[in-house]
Protein backbone atom coordinates (compact mmCIF):
# COMPACT_ATOMS: atom_id res chain seq x y z
CA UNK A 1 0.00 0.00 0.00
CA UNK A 2 1.29 3.26 -0.93
CA UNK A 3 1.39 6.53 1.94
CA UNK A 4 -0.19 9.71 1.58
CA UNK A 5 1.62 12.47 2.97
CA UNK A 6 0.60 16.06 3.59
CA UNK A 7 2.60 18.69 3.75
CA UNK A 8 1.12 22.38 5.81
CA UNK A 9 3.38 24.72 4.87
CA UNK A 10 4.42 28.08 2.74
CA UNK A 11 5.64 28.46 -0.94
CA UNK A 12 8.94 29.02 -2.78
CA UNK A 13 8.82 29.57 -6.01
CA UNK A 14 12.48 28.82 -7.06
CA UNK A 15 11.50 25.14 -5.49
CA UNK A 16 14.27 24.93 -3.24
CA UNK A 17 11.99 25.46 0.82
CA UNK A 18 8.75 24.55 1.75
CA UNK A 19 6.23 22.96 -0.10
CA UNK A 20 8.22 22.28 -3.11
CA UNK A 21 10.72 20.75 -1.25
CA UNK A 22 8.28 18.82 0.83
CA UNK A 23 6.91 17.23 -2.19
CA UNK A 24 10.32 15.97 -3.67
CA UNK A 25 11.33 15.02 -0.78
CA UNK A 26 8.10 12.95 -0.08
CA UNK A 27 8.22 11.63 -3.79
CA UNK A 28 11.67 10.51 -3.27
CA UNK A 29 10.84 8.63 -0.23
CA UNK A 30 8.32 6.89 -1.87
CA UNK A 31 4.93 8.60 -0.46
CA UNK A 32 2.18 10.51 -2.40
CA UNK A 33 2.86 13.74 -1.57
CA UNK A 34 0.05 16.81 -1.04
CA UNK A 35 0.07 20.07 0.38
CA UNK A 36 -1.79 23.01 1.94
CA UNK A 37 -0.34 26.13 1.52
CA UNK A 38 -0.15 28.64 4.34
CA UNK A 39 1.53 31.08 2.92
CA UNK A 40 2.70 32.43 -0.78
CA UNK A 41 6.34 34.09 -0.31
CA UNK A 42 8.51 35.30 -2.83
CA UNK A 43 11.48 34.29 -2.70
CA UNK A 44 14.67 33.21 -4.06
CA UNK A 45 18.17 31.51 -3.47
CA UNK A 46 19.21 35.10 -2.49
CA UNK A 47 16.81 35.56 0.06
CA UNK A 48 13.03 36.53 1.03
CA UNK A 49 11.30 39.84 -0.11
CA UNK A 50 7.75 39.06 1.14
CA UNK A 51 5.05 37.06 1.89
CA UNK A 52 0.80 36.77 2.00
CA UNK A 53 -0.16 34.88 4.80
CA UNK A 54 -3.62 32.98 3.55
CA UNK A 55 -6.76 33.41 5.61
CA UNK A 56 -7.04 31.38 7.90
CA UNK A 57 -10.08 29.63 7.45
CA UNK A 58 -8.48 29.25 3.85
CA UNK A 59 -5.88 27.14 5.46
CA UNK A 60 -8.33 25.08 7.35
CA UNK A 61 -10.51 24.64 4.05
CA UNK A 62 -7.61 22.66 2.24
CA UNK A 63 -6.74 20.91 5.18
CA UNK A 64 -10.51 19.57 5.15
CA UNK A 65 -10.84 18.73 1.71
CA UNK A 66 -7.71 16.86 2.38
CA UNK A 67 -9.07 14.88 5.53
CA UNK A 68 -12.79 14.80 4.06
CA UNK A 69 -11.29 12.77 0.75
CA UNK A 70 -8.33 11.02 1.67
CA UNK A 71 -6.65 8.83 4.10
CA UNK A 72 -3.82 10.52 5.39
CA UNK A 73 -0.64 8.40 6.86
CA UNK A 74 1.35 11.37 8.20
CA UNK A 75 1.87 15.05 8.23
CA UNK A 76 4.97 17.39 8.08
CA UNK A 77 4.12 21.47 9.09
CA UNK A 78 6.39 23.82 7.83
CA UNK A 79 5.92 27.68 7.54
CA UNK A 80 2.84 28.69 9.78
CA UNK A 81 3.24 32.50 9.26
CA UNK A 82 0.85 33.80 12.37
CA UNK A 83 -0.60 32.66 15.51
CA UNK A 84 -4.23 32.68 13.63
CA UNK A 85 -3.63 30.04 11.57
CA UNK A 86 -1.44 27.74 14.00
CA UNK A 87 -4.84 27.59 15.73
CA UNK A 88 -6.81 26.34 12.67
CA UNK A 89 -3.96 24.22 12.07
CA UNK A 90 -3.97 22.69 15.69
CA UNK A 91 -7.99 22.21 15.49
CA UNK A 92 -7.92 21.08 12.32
CA UNK A 93 -5.49 18.42 12.98
CA UNK A 94 -7.15 17.52 16.54
CA UNK A 95 -10.40 17.02 14.72
CA UNK A 96 -9.20 14.96 12.46
CA UNK A 97 -7.55 12.75 14.58
CA UNK A 98 -4.06 13.11 12.68
CA UNK A 99 -1.22 10.42 13.54
CA UNK A 100 2.61 10.93 12.54
CA UNK A 101 3.12 14.84 12.84
CA UNK A 102 6.34 16.16 12.13
CA UNK A 103 6.90 19.47 12.91
CA UNK A 104 9.41 21.41 11.61
CA UNK A 105 9.18 25.34 13.83
CA UNK A 106 10.05 27.18 10.87
CA UNK A 107 11.14 30.68 11.57
CA UNK A 108 13.92 32.52 10.32
CA UNK A 109 15.24 31.31 6.41
CA UNK A 110 19.35 30.89 6.39
CA UNK A 111 19.52 34.54 4.12
CA UNK A 112 18.28 35.90 8.03
CA UNK A 113 14.68 37.08 6.64
CA UNK A 114 11.66 35.87 9.04
CA UNK A 115 8.81 33.49 7.79
CA UNK A 116 6.99 33.50 11.27
CA UNK A 117 5.41 36.74 13.31
CA UNK A 118 6.74 36.88 16.39
CA UNK A 119 3.74 36.21 18.17
CA UNK A 120 3.39 33.09 16.71
CA UNK A 121 5.89 31.56 18.86
CA UNK A 122 3.74 31.13 21.86
CA UNK A 123 0.69 29.26 19.83
CA UNK A 124 3.47 26.86 18.55
CA UNK A 125 4.98 25.94 21.48
CA UNK A 126 1.32 25.47 23.22
CA UNK A 127 -0.73 24.15 20.33
CA UNK A 128 1.57 22.34 17.85
CA UNK A 129 4.43 21.42 19.78
CA UNK A 130 2.33 18.61 21.75
CA UNK A 131 0.29 17.81 18.89
CA UNK A 132 3.96 16.26 17.11
CA UNK A 133 5.57 12.87 17.09
CA UNK A 134 8.52 14.83 16.22
CA UNK A 135 9.42 18.42 16.53
CA UNK A 136 12.65 19.42 14.41
CA UNK A 137 13.98 22.68 15.56
CA UNK A 138 17.79 24.41 14.20
CA UNK A 139 19.45 25.39 16.79
CA UNK A 140 18.46 29.19 16.71
CA UNK A 141 14.42 27.92 17.06
CA UNK A 142 15.60 25.70 19.71
CA UNK A 143 17.00 29.17 21.67
CA UNK A 144 13.64 30.54 20.88
CA UNK A 145 11.32 28.01 21.82
CA UNK A 146 12.83 27.97 25.04
CA UNK A 147 13.68 31.31 25.45
CA UNK A 148 17.58 30.90 26.18
CA UNK A 149 20.50 32.39 24.34
CA UNK A 150 22.40 29.09 24.24
CA UNK A 151 26.46 28.96 23.72
CA UNK A 152 26.04 25.97 21.72
CA UNK A 153 28.03 22.65 22.14
CA UNK A 154 26.86 18.98 21.95
CA UNK A 155 26.97 19.08 25.77
CA UNK A 156 24.88 22.18 25.03
CA UNK A 157 22.62 20.00 22.46
CA UNK A 158 22.18 17.76 24.66
CA UNK A 159 20.41 19.53 27.54
CA UNK A 160 18.62 21.30 25.47
CA UNK A 161 16.76 18.10 23.63
CA UNK A 162 15.91 17.59 27.11
CA UNK A 163 14.29 20.72 27.91
CA UNK A 164 12.46 20.78 24.55
CA UNK A 165 11.04 17.67 24.96
CA UNK A 166 9.16 18.95 28.08
CA UNK A 167 7.31 21.12 25.72
CA UNK A 168 5.15 18.04 24.90
CA UNK A 169 6.47 16.42 21.23
CA UNK A 170 7.06 13.16 21.68
CA UNK A 171 10.55 13.06 20.00
CA UNK A 172 12.94 16.07 19.69
CA UNK A 173 15.20 15.90 16.37
CA UNK A 174 17.70 19.09 17.40
CA UNK A 175 19.18 19.66 14.33
CA UNK A 176 23.40 20.46 14.58
CA UNK A 177 23.91 22.15 10.98
CA UNK A 178 24.10 25.41 12.63
CA UNK A 179 27.02 24.16 14.63
CA UNK A 180 29.57 25.42 11.62
CA UNK A 181 33.22 24.65 12.64
CA UNK A 182 32.94 20.91 13.52
CA UNK A 183 33.99 18.48 10.74
CA UNK A 184 31.03 16.51 11.79
CA UNK A 185 27.23 17.98 11.08
CA UNK A 186 25.24 16.12 14.55
CA UNK A 187 21.58 16.04 14.98
CA UNK A 188 20.24 14.90 18.44
CA UNK A 189 17.56 12.24 18.85
CA UNK A 190 16.11 12.49 21.42
CA UNK A 191 12.40 10.20 22.75
CA UNK A 192 11.04 8.20 25.71
CA UNK A 193 14.08 6.85 27.52
CA UNK A 194 16.61 7.38 24.54
CA UNK A 195 18.79 10.06 22.77
CA UNK A 196 20.32 8.99 19.72
CA UNK A 197 23.58 11.03 17.83
CA UNK A 198 22.67 11.65 13.72
CA UNK A 199 26.57 12.35 12.23
CA UNK A 200 27.61 12.68 9.03
CA UNK A 201 30.38 14.24 7.38
CA UNK A 202 29.93 18.31 6.88
CA UNK A 203 29.82 19.32 3.43
CA UNK A 204 31.23 22.62 2.04
CA UNK A 205 28.76 24.25 0.02
CA UNK A 206 26.95 27.26 -0.69
CA UNK A 207 24.03 24.92 -2.12
CA UNK A 208 22.36 24.29 0.91
CA UNK A 209 18.65 25.96 0.68
CA UNK A 210 15.98 23.57 2.54
CA UNK A 211 17.73 21.38 4.29
CA UNK A 212 15.24 21.80 6.95
CA UNK A 213 12.37 21.30 5.10
CA UNK A 214 13.85 18.12 3.30
CA UNK A 215 14.83 16.70 6.68
CA UNK A 216 11.06 17.20 8.27
CA UNK A 217 9.65 16.02 4.97
CA UNK A 218 11.48 12.64 4.54
CA UNK A 219 10.93 11.73 8.18
CA UNK A 220 7.44 12.39 7.23
CA UNK A 221 7.14 10.29 4.60
CA UNK A 222 8.93 7.26 6.36
CA UNK A 223 6.98 7.75 9.68
CA UNK A 224 3.94 5.27 8.83
CA UNK A 225 6.03 2.43 7.82
CA UNK A 226 9.26 2.94 10.32
CA UNK A 227 10.34 3.57 13.62
CA UNK A 228 10.76 7.35 14.72
CA UNK A 229 14.99 5.98 14.94
CA UNK A 230 14.86 4.64 11.52
CA UNK A 231 13.23 7.32 9.86
CA UNK A 232 15.34 9.86 11.24
CA UNK A 233 18.35 8.01 10.01
CA UNK A 234 17.28 7.13 6.37
CA UNK A 235 15.92 10.84 5.99
CA UNK A 236 19.87 11.92 7.11
CA UNK A 237 21.18 9.90 5.00
CA UNK A 238 18.97 10.84 2.66
CA UNK A 239 19.40 14.28 3.03
CA UNK A 240 23.32 14.23 2.87
CA UNK A 241 23.01 12.58 -0.62
CA UNK A 242 20.90 15.34 -1.92
CA UNK A 243 22.94 18.01 -0.24
CA UNK A 244 26.59 16.32 -1.38
CA UNK A 245 25.29 16.34 -4.79
CA UNK A 246 23.39 19.90 -5.12
CA UNK A 247 26.09 21.47 -6.98
CA UNK A 248 25.25 19.35 -10.26
CA UNK A 249 21.65 21.34 -10.29
CA UNK A 250 22.35 25.17 -11.76
CA UNK A 251 19.51 27.14 -9.88
CA UNK A 252 20.09 30.80 -8.92
CA UNK A 253 23.17 32.70 -7.63
CA UNK A 254 22.76 32.86 -4.03
CA UNK A 255 21.91 29.22 -1.64
CA UNK A 256 20.90 27.01 -4.24
CA UNK A 257 18.46 24.10 -3.87
CA UNK A 258 19.45 20.23 -2.49
CA UNK A 259 19.16 17.41 -6.09
CA UNK A 260 16.12 15.76 -4.71
CA UNK A 261 16.36 13.35 -7.06
CA UNK A 262 20.04 13.20 -7.89
CA UNK A 263 20.00 8.96 -7.49
CA UNK A 264 16.69 8.47 -10.10
CA UNK A 265 18.46 11.24 -12.57
CA UNK A 266 21.75 9.16 -12.52
CA UNK A 267 19.46 5.86 -13.50
CA UNK A 268 17.21 7.55 -15.85
CA UNK A 269 18.68 7.74 -19.55
CA UNK A 270 19.53 3.59 -18.71
CA UNK A 271 15.15 3.93 -17.57
CA UNK A 272 14.17 5.69 -20.50
CA UNK A 273 15.91 3.97 -23.03
CA UNK A 274 14.40 0.70 -21.61
CA UNK A 275 10.95 2.08 -21.74
CA UNK A 276 11.37 3.61 -24.90
CA UNK A 277 13.10 0.33 -26.59
CA UNK A 278 14.76 2.27 -28.25
CA UNK A 279 18.53 1.58 -26.18
CA UNK A 280 19.08 5.17 -27.06
CA UNK A 281 20.59 7.10 -23.76
CA UNK A 282 21.01 10.44 -24.97
CA UNK A 283 19.54 12.90 -22.34
CA UNK A 284 19.75 16.12 -21.26
CA UNK A 285 20.55 15.61 -17.55
CA UNK A 286 23.72 14.19 -16.48
CA UNK A 287 24.04 10.81 -16.08
CA UNK A 288 26.94 11.23 -13.70
CA UNK A 289 27.59 13.13 -10.20
CA UNK A 290 29.91 16.45 -10.61
CA UNK A 291 29.11 16.10 -14.58
CA UNK A 292 26.35 18.80 -15.92
CA UNK A 293 28.55 21.90 -16.20
N1 LIG B 1 27.07 21.61 5.62
C1 LIG B 1 26.37 20.54 6.01
N2 LIG B 1 26.86 19.29 5.83
C2 LIG B 1 26.18 18.21 6.20
N3 LIG B 1 24.96 18.27 6.79
C3 LIG B 1 24.41 19.48 7.01
C4 LIG B 1 25.08 20.67 6.64
N4 LIG B 1 24.30 21.74 6.98
C5 LIG B 1 23.18 21.22 7.53
N5 LIG B 1 23.25 19.87 7.57
C6 LIG B 1 22.23 18.95 8.06
O1 LIG B 1 21.01 19.40 7.46
C7 LIG B 1 19.92 19.22 8.36
C8 LIG B 1 19.24 20.56 8.62
O2 LIG B 1 20.11 21.27 9.41
P1 LIG B 1 20.06 22.76 9.93
O3 LIG B 1 20.90 23.59 9.00
O4 LIG B 1 20.49 22.72 11.34
O5 LIG B 1 18.53 23.16 9.84
P2 LIG B 1 17.77 24.32 9.05
O6 LIG B 1 17.94 24.04 7.59
O7 LIG B 1 16.35 24.16 9.53
O8 LIG B 1 18.40 25.61 9.47
C9 LIG B 1 20.55 18.56 9.61
O9 LIG B 1 20.49 17.16 9.48
C10 LIG B 1 22.00 19.04 9.56
O10 LIG B 1 22.85 18.19 10.28
C1 LIG C 1 8.26 28.61 2.59
C2 LIG C 1 9.52 28.34 3.32
N1 LIG C 1 9.52 27.47 4.32
C3 LIG C 1 10.67 27.22 5.01
C4 LIG C 1 11.83 27.86 4.68
C5 LIG C 1 13.08 27.60 5.45
O1 LIG C 1 13.63 26.47 4.94
P1 LIG C 1 14.87 25.67 5.58
O2 LIG C 1 14.74 24.23 5.23
O3 LIG C 1 15.04 26.02 7.00
O4 LIG C 1 16.02 26.20 4.73
P2 LIG C 1 16.64 27.62 4.62
O5 LIG C 1 15.68 28.51 3.90
O6 LIG C 1 16.93 28.03 6.01
O7 LIG C 1 17.83 27.31 3.81
C6 LIG C 1 11.81 28.75 3.60
N2 LIG C 1 12.92 29.40 3.20
N3 LIG C 1 10.64 28.99 2.95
Amino acid sequence: MTMNILSIAGTDPTGGAGIHADIKAFSAMGGYAMAAITAVVAQNTRGVRSFVALDPSFVGDQIDAVFDDVRVDAVKIGMVANARIVETIAQRLYAHRAGNIVLDPVMVAKSGDHLLEPDAVAAISELLVPLATVTTPNLPEADVLLGTDAKWSLDAMRTSAVELRQLGSEWILLKGGHLHGSAQSVDLLHGPQTTIELSAPRIRTRSDHGTGCTLSAAIAALLPTCSVEDSARMAKAYLHGALAASEDLDVGHGHGPLHHFHQLWRELPRSLAELSGTGETTTTQSAEHGNSR
